[in-house]
């Protein structure tokens, strides 16, 4: 999580201060996590029979093992107080359950009528349908559960990312309470997104996942001189238009749904 600072001022009410530049921070180091989770999926091939739906032979409820794993795993994780750190969405969960643990106490950062934004449905589809196609083989191993934890493990990471644009947008709000304010009162979504954009920083963002594709995903090879030619497990183009189609576009998107409510 970004660096909080939290300052008591005697009120009882906590001053909770971050800065665009600490949550870029942030957003700079989950690029890595992603990246990596996206080069071991690249493991297994697409492997479709994983996500698609088929009938439990347990419950005879119509679920995809992959959507059976990750229902499974974010109960448990609830349990262990997961979904109480605001960074963190769930997929499935309308019901969180409680933590059987004491759990920290995270500072209030996000508008409380704002914080329940949550775009995962959409996140899934897009992943499955369109990013997942793009950077597996074709095929079918039948290695179903590392497959479907692999997945988990990306869909998590790219939640993530995609949400924190919550504290983006909380951040970009403070600072500037006097440019948003007018046109989150009109529900004006065009000028919100105009606002919130930097068109430069997107283009380096693109860049560098390009280069930690390039960077991480490297087949390393020893003993083996003129031979030039790198291989790569996931291409860093395709990582590079990943965050351009869909993971910067979707942040913004969040961006601008919190802000619409940042005034409630
Ligand atoms: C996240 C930010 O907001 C927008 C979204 C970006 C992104 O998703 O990487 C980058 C720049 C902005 O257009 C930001 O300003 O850092």
């Amino acid at each position: 999580m970004a660096r909080v600072v939290e300052l008591d001022s005697g009120s009882g009410v906590s001053d909770v201060r971050l800065s665009l530049d600490s949550i870029r921070e942030s957003l700079i180091r989950q690029e890595d996590t992603i990246v990596f989770s996206l080069i071991e999926r690249a493991k297994f091939p697409l492997n479709s029979s994983a996500f698609e739906e088929s009938r439990c032979l347990d419950s005879g409820i119509s679920s995809s093992l992959t959507e059976f794993l990750v229902r499974e795993i974010e109960i448990l994780q609830a349990k262990v107080g997961k979904y109480d750190n605001p960074e963190e969405n769930p997929f499935f969960l309308e019901n969180i359950p409680h933590s059987v643990f004491p759990t920290h106490k995270y500072p209030p950062v996000l508008h409380p009528k704002a914080l329940s934004v949550n775009i995962n449905k959409r996140i899934w589809d897009v992943y499955f349908k369109e990013m997942l196609p793009l950077f597996v083989k074709p095929g079918d191993d039948g290695n179903y559960p590392s497959t479907a934890a692999s997945d988990l493990a990306c869909l998590q990471a790219i939640s993530r990312r995609i949400h924190y644009g919550k504290f983006v947008a909380e951040v970009k709000f403070r600072d500037a309470p006097q440019d948003y304010e007018p046109a989150i009162r009109a529900k004006d979504t065009e000028a919100l997104m105009k606002l919130l954009t930097f068109e430069k920083v997107e283009e380096m963002v693109k860049k560098r996942v390009q280069k930690k594709a390039e960077t991480f995903g490297q087949e390393v090879k020893c003993g083996v001189s003129g031979d030039d030619e790198k291989n790569y497990k996931v291409d860093p183009l395709i990582v590079s238009r990943i965050y351009g189609e869909w993971l910067i576009p979707l942040t913004k998107v969040v961006e601008v749904e919190y802000l619409l409510r940042r005034l409630d």
